[in-house]
Order: structure tokens, then C-alpha cells, then sequence
């Protein structure tokens, strides 16, 4: 089912950096109303009035007709809400949010505190309130100019997955839906850890058997985890989960997959960070991945070694050296 009869008509965004306005204008190009918040509202205005996101997106020129909305409280009237700030600032923004609309989490971590998936964070926030994921193979750039691009919806209610789908589809946006959130979520916060390891692959200079051996390893730390906790197979296969993994690892664009190579440059994890607004998921997210891992007791050991050499001052080339001397086994146990 597709047309204005599926879809909803008014779409709040909140968060102004370069995913919600990509969304934003992704919004406009479906045929929606669209109401931006960004807790700078210098960003919001600029993007509704001069078409242009200045710290985030300063060389690409916008979509027209994105309302600015100055106070978050506007944003009770719309149909549905993205959320699209940094998956840790997820519990305090999404409690600022009102009406009763579904919220459509665009946000890819773990929260650090509790260990918690985004649509488990919200579940606390807005007890009762009807909840999907966005997630999938999708920089916002591309999207922004107008490249093909594909992701996933998940939501319990398979109606409002195709209601959400219809809603946000335009000529070069492909959302398909899924009913499995844990998993959708789930594949979305892992990569963005394994992005750092493709990353550091890169810029040690370990060549393209290494990366390919990484992106396979590393998927088969993400299916041990999401099967462990309920998630589907097939949606770790998909285009949330190895789609987006594929994508953060070779994508020069990735800004986890960035940091990584700056680590395997030689550089520090707070000199990388020293000046950038950008947010880089993975650093937050690797200790409460394994944080949910061992509480499973599910090994993964890509995962230990990028927050060891992160979060613990491990040494690079020894880690790598660790994980390649590890016992072998059978491919698949
Ligand atoms: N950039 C991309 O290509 C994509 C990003 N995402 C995800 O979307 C989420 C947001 O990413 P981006 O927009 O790219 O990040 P960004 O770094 O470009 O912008 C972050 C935005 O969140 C706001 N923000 C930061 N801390 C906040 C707080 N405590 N309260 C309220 N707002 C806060 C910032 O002001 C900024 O507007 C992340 O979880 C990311 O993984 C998902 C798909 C694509
Ligand atoms: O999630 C993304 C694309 O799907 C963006 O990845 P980075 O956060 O690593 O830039």
C-alpha cells in the first residue's frame, strides 16, 4: 500500500546535525509537512530560512519548505517524531517530547549507563507509546544528494511499519519494514564498534584480506550477540545490520570507521576527538556491547579489542597480534 492514504502527513524532527537534516529533506522530497528542533537553534533556522546546515552540511544546498521550530514543545502537534540526536542523549531529549504520534528512533548505540538498546531506552521514556527504527546503509550526504539508498523500519505493529514505509519513501528512498526491532537496533550499534576495527585496518595499513576478514568476523560477533538475545538471523543479514556494516567499514564517509584510522595512524583517541562535534558512536557504545555480551557470555573479540584500545590504553599492534593468535577453530562454531 502505498499514497497519501498510508502516510502521515506532518513529520517532526528533532536534532539539527547531518542525519536529521538529511531526514528532514528526505521528508520534503516524500511530500510531507516537516518541522525541524535542534537544541541550537541558530542550525534549525538556518536550514529553514537559507536552506543550509552550517556546522554539519556547509557545502550542500537543502531542500526548501523545513519548518524551524524554536521550543521542542512545537513538535507535540506533528504525526510522527524522528529522533535523531546521539544515541547517549536519547532518554533526556526523548522525555522532552510530546503528543502521542509514534517515535521513530534514527539513533544507532547502546546506552553506556544501562546497557540498554535505544528502543529499550525509550520504552522507560515514553511508556505506551508506539515506537519504530530506522536503520540501515545510509550516509547522510548521499542522501541529501539525492543517491539511492535503502533501510529498514522496524516496528511491532506490521501496519505502522507500512504506514512509516509509505510515509518516508521518495523516488531514490527505499524503506523496507520489519517487525523485528531488538534486531534492527541491535545490528545498527554493533557495526558502528566494528567500523572503528575496519578503521584501524585501514590506516595500519593491514591491506584489503584483512578487511575482508574483519567484516566477516565482526558479522559473526553480531549474529552471536542479536541470536543470544532474541534477534532474527535474517534482519542481522539485512540491510541494518551486515548492510550497514558493509557500508561503515569500506565507507571513507564513516566517522567511526575515521576514528579508526586515525588510531591506526598512530593517533590518540582524545586528539582525534580535541575540536570535532561530530559524534562518533562506536567509543560509547563498544563497553556497553560487551557489557550485554557478558552478561550472555558471548565471546567477542573484535569488540574486546577496539574498547581495550580504546577505553584501556591497550597497545595497537600488540592487540592485533593477540587477536590472530587466538586458538583456532572450526568456521562457524
Ligand atoms: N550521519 C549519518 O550519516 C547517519 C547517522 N545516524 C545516526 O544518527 C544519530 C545522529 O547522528 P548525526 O546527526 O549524524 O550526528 P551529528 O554529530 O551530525 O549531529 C548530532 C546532533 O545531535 C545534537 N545533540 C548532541 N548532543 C545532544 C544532546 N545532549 N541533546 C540534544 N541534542 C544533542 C547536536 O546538536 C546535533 O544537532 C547517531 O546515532 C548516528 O549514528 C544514522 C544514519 C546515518
Ligand atoms: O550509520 C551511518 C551510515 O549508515 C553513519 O556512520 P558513521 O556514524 O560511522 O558516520
Amino acid at each position: 500500500m502505498t499514497g497519501s492514504m498510508a502516510s502521515f502527513d506532518h513529520i517532526g524532527v528533532v536534532g539539527g546535525g547531518a542525519w536529521g537534516t538529511a531526514l528532514a529533506c528526505l521528508a520534503r522530497r516524500a511530500g510531507r509537512r516537516v518541522t525541524l528542533w535542534s537544541r541550537d537553534p541558530a542550525i534549525s533556522h538556518a536550514i529553514a530560512e537559507s536552506h543550509v546546515n552550517p556546522v554539519y552540511m556547509p557545502d550542500i544546498a537543502l531542500d526548501d519548505g523545513i519548518e524551524a521550530a524554536s521550543d521542542i514543545a512545537a513538535l507535540a502537534g506533528c504525526d510522527i517524531v524522528l529522533l535523531v540526536c546521539p544515541a547517549q542523549a536519547v532518554r533526556t531529549v526523548s522525555a522532552k517530547i510530546g503528543g502521542t504520534g509514534p517515535i521513530v528512533i534514527c539513533a544507532k548505540g547502546i546506552e553506556a549507563k544501562t546497557g540498554l538498546l535505544m528502543p529499550e531506552v525509550l520504552a522507560e521514556c515514553q511508556p505506551g507509546r508506539a515506537i519504530a527504527v530506522l536503520s540501515g546503509p545510509s550516509f547522510a550526504e548521499e542522501v541529501v544528494r539525492g543517491l539511492p539508498t535503502a533501510v529498514s523500519i522496524a516496528t511491532a505493529d506490521h501496519e505502522l511499519g507500512r504506514r512509516l514505509a509509505a510515509t518516508l519513501a521518495a523516488a531514490a528512498f527505499r524503506p523496507y519494514w520489519t517487525h523485528d526491532v531488538l534486531g534492527v537496533a541491535l545490528g545498527g550499534a554493533v557495526k558502528n564498534v566494528l567500523a572503528i576495527a575496519a578503521g584501524i585496518v585501514e590506516g595500519r595499513g593491514l591491506g584489503t584480506n584483512a578487511a575482508a576478514a574483519l567484516i566477516t568476523r565482526g558479522f559473526a560477533e553480531m549474529a552471536r550477540l542479536g541470536q543470544a538475545m532474541g534477534a532474527e538471523l535474517e534482519t542481522l543479514a539485512g540491510l541494518s545490520g551486515l548492510g550497514d556494516l558493509v557500508l561503515t567499514c569500506y565507507g571513507p564517509l564513516s566517522r567511526n570507521r575515521s576514528l579508526g584510522s586515525a588510531l591506526g595512524k598512530g593517533m590518540t583517541l582524545a586528539g582525534y576527538m580535541e575540536g570535532r562535534r561530530q559524534v562518533v558512536e562506536g567509543q560509547a557504545t563498544a563497553p556497553a556491547v560487551l557489557a550485554r555480551a557478558a552478561r550472555l557470555e558471548i565471546e567477542m573479540p573484535i569488540c574486546t579489542a577496539v574498547d581495550a584500545i580504546l577505553h584501556r590504553g591497550a597497545d595497537l599492534d600488540q592487540t592485533i597480534r593477540g587477536l590472530l593468535a587466538r586458538p583456532l577453530r572450526r568456521e562457524g562454531e
